[in-house]
């Protein structure tokens, strides 16, 4: 059981909603089709209405052929047949096809909302949650609620169909009536009862589908990363367990399902074995006619078929109830980013102020403690400092992707929490290492801060960066197609779009992780030209990696395990002796372009 259930725990941001808000919920996305679901239910009466005459007309056939008065009635009783049969038939047509655009546009609007509240979540919740699992809510999860409100126009014409036939029945003789009636509460006990249990294994089988995407998603990601280093096996004995825990998980919900239907179905089996007994002694002893008699059979299977559906109906009405309060979940989620107002910035200067700054990605362990840093407006900064110093830390709460938990960080003198977030992020140009390209020309990525910049300003942009030479080795210009992902460009040339993109976006503080892929020497010369155009006044933040950087920057700033230990420039730090001096051996040494193999090192102070 613990293996079953491994992995299958709700994320962060679920939420168990009560019965009625959740339904409430989601007759909101009914209401404003109320005029095509009105047709529906109209269609849905008069079907139900032609279905129970059928068996109606025929018990009177039967009466008919009884009494011998078949041969002036019979005409008319086979008309009336045919036209409910006709009639019945067209009701549902309309029904169906309404009902199947009703659904459709309450999907849409679903489906809209969820995109909608993935994009508008911080960053943090993707490092929570991989991105697998955010796609199933989205497509999956609002599909299966689809499921539910199809079903539930299902359950109104069945239970519509039930009320009719009660009615006949009880018309025709109220004892048998009864006895019928008496095996109801039995069937709704054994409904309630799966209820529970079929909504309990329904969520597990989602969230376990849920696991089987997000592992497919993050394999597909790393798939040539898995290719080189030989580990398909690997990954395949990755996917084995998830794929077949999600195999066990369904099959249970699928055993818990198919185990109601026999139950119901000997209930039935019972009931109509009475039914037959008792009628059939009441036609010999005259009580009750033989047209009477046929149209209890018959009505007992009109019967129970919608009441045995009504409880089957119960697992896929479920299993649309926890998806849509998975998806309504997902629309729910807090954000964790805060903002406690929305002053416009202005044109931003740049002057960046961490003051007694604690961070933790999780808050119990923080990352940076009472942190204290003053960057200047148009100043460049480069951080430098071992893996997790804390380097991209402070880059993403300057870019505002995540919330501190003390202390301030003030842009300008203003609080970031009290800044319009995106007319501040609008002027926040953030690189990440391996830019993202997407998929479209050179031009069109270079744009993409801001769609309505004419060709020339394009054209000028990508000229400024690196002398513009990249851009006539391309194979069409600007005009070329950068492949999925940026895939059919060096690593270069994507870093060289991602700078001449930031001139496009003209922010006022550049936020740069500089890539540590190395690039042939004259692309290297095309970036740091590049970088002297994108960051001259501008205040610029670099992750740095390369030498000709740190050679080059205003303050060099040292850190470790998320302090300062050591600023100043290049030169100065350098004969300090320091801990940069260490980082300058271990990183940055043998970039000069004087580098020997085991020179090159400068020399740290033990203390
Ligand atoms: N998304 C995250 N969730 C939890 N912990 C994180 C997350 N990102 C970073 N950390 C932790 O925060 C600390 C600082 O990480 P950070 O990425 O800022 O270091 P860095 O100096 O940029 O390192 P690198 O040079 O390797 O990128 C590390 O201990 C790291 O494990």
């Amino acid at each position: 059981m613990g293996f079953l259930m491994d992995g299958l725990d709700a994320e962060d941001y679920d939420r168990a909603y009560n019965d009625r808000d959740l339904l409430r919920r989601i007759l909101s996305y009914f209401r404003p089709k109320l005029g095509a679901m009105f047709v529906v239910a109209s269609m849905i009466v008069l079907g139900s209405v032609s279905q129970a005459a059928v068996p109606l007309l025929v018990s009177l056939a039967v009466d008919a052929l009884a009494d011998g008065t078949i041969a002036e009635v019979g005409l008319h009783l086979v008309g009336g047949t045919l036209l409910a049969g006709v009639l019945g038939w067209g009701f549902n047509f309309v029904r169906q096809w309404q009902s199947a655009r009703v659904t459709g546009d309450v999907v849409l609007r679903l489906r809209e909302d969820a995109f909608d509240a993935v994009l508008a979540r911080d960053l943090s919740f993707y490092d929570e949650t991989p991105s697998g699992r955010i796609v199933s809510r989205v497509t999956s999860d609002t599909d299966d609620f689809a499921t539910v409100s199809t079903l539930t126009m299902d359950l109104i014409s069945q239970v519509l169909m039930v009320g009719f036939v009660t009615a006949l029945l009880f018309l025709r003789s109220v004892e048998l009536a009864l006895l019928t009636m008496l095996v109801v509460p039995i069937v709704v006990c054994i409904a309630l009862l799966f209820r529970r249990l079929a909504r309990a294994s329904t969520r597990h089988a989602q969230r376990s589908l849920s696991r089987v995407n997000a592992n497919l998603q993050e394999t597909m990601g790393g798939i040539a990363v898995a290719k080189n280093f030989r580990q398909e096996q690997q990954v395949y004995d990755e996917f084995r367990p998830i794929n077949r825990q999600s195999y066990r998980v369904t099959l249970r919900q699928g055993f818990v399902f198919s185990a109601v239907f026999p139950v119901l179905f000997l209930v039935a089996g019972l009931a109509t074995v009475a039914l037959v007994q008792l009628g059939g002694t009441a036609v010999i002893g005259g009580g009750l006619s033989a047209g009477d008699w046929y149209l209890f059979l018959q009505g007992v299977a009109l019967f129970w078929l919608p009441l045995t559906s009504i409880a089957a109906f119960w697992s896929q009405f479920q299993q649309g109830l926890s998806a849509s309060e998975r998806v309504f979940a997902l629309i729910d989620a807090e954000p964790r980013v805060v903002q406690t107002g929305a002053q416009d910035p202005g044109r931003l200067a740049g002057r960046i102020e961490f003051r007694d700054l604690t961070f933790g990605y999780d808050p119990g362990n923080p990352v940076l403690r009472d942190f204290n840093l003053l960057i200047e407006a148009g100043e460049t900064v480069a951080l430098v400092g071992h893996t997790g110093a804390g380097k991209s830390t402070l880059s993403k709460l300057i870019t505002r992707f995540y919330e501190f938990q003390q202390g301030s960080l003030l842009i300008d003198g203003h609080d970031i929490r009290g800044l319009d977030l995106p007319a501040y992020r609008r002027q926040i140009g953030a690189v990440p290492q391996a830019p993202f390209l997407f998929s479209g020309t050179v031009a069109d990525n270079i744009r993409y801060p801001r769609p309505e910049a004419s060709d020339d300003d394009v054209l000028a942009a990508a000229s400024a960066v690196g002398g513009g030479d990249w851009v006539d080795a391309l194979p069409h210009g600007l005009r070329t197609d950068v492949g999925e992902h940026g895939r059919a460009l060096s690593m270069g040339q994507r870093q060289l779009v991602a700078l001449a993109r930031l001139l496009i976006q003209d922010p006022a503080i550049v936020v740069l992780d500089e890539a540590t892929a190395s690039v042939d020497p004259l692309t290297e010369a095309q970036i740091q030209e590049g970088l002297d155009v994108v960051l001259a006044g501008r205040t610029s933040i670099v992750i740095a990696h390369r030498l000709s950087t740190i050679e080059h920057v205003d303050r060099i700033i040292v850190l470790d395990h998320g302090r300062i230990v050591e600023e100043g420039d290049h030169p100065t730090l350098l004969a300090r002796g320091g801990r940069y001096c260490q980082v300058y051996n271990t990183y940055f040494r043998h970039q000069s372009p004087h580098y020997r193999a085991g020179t090159g090192f400068v020399p740290v102070s033990s203390s």
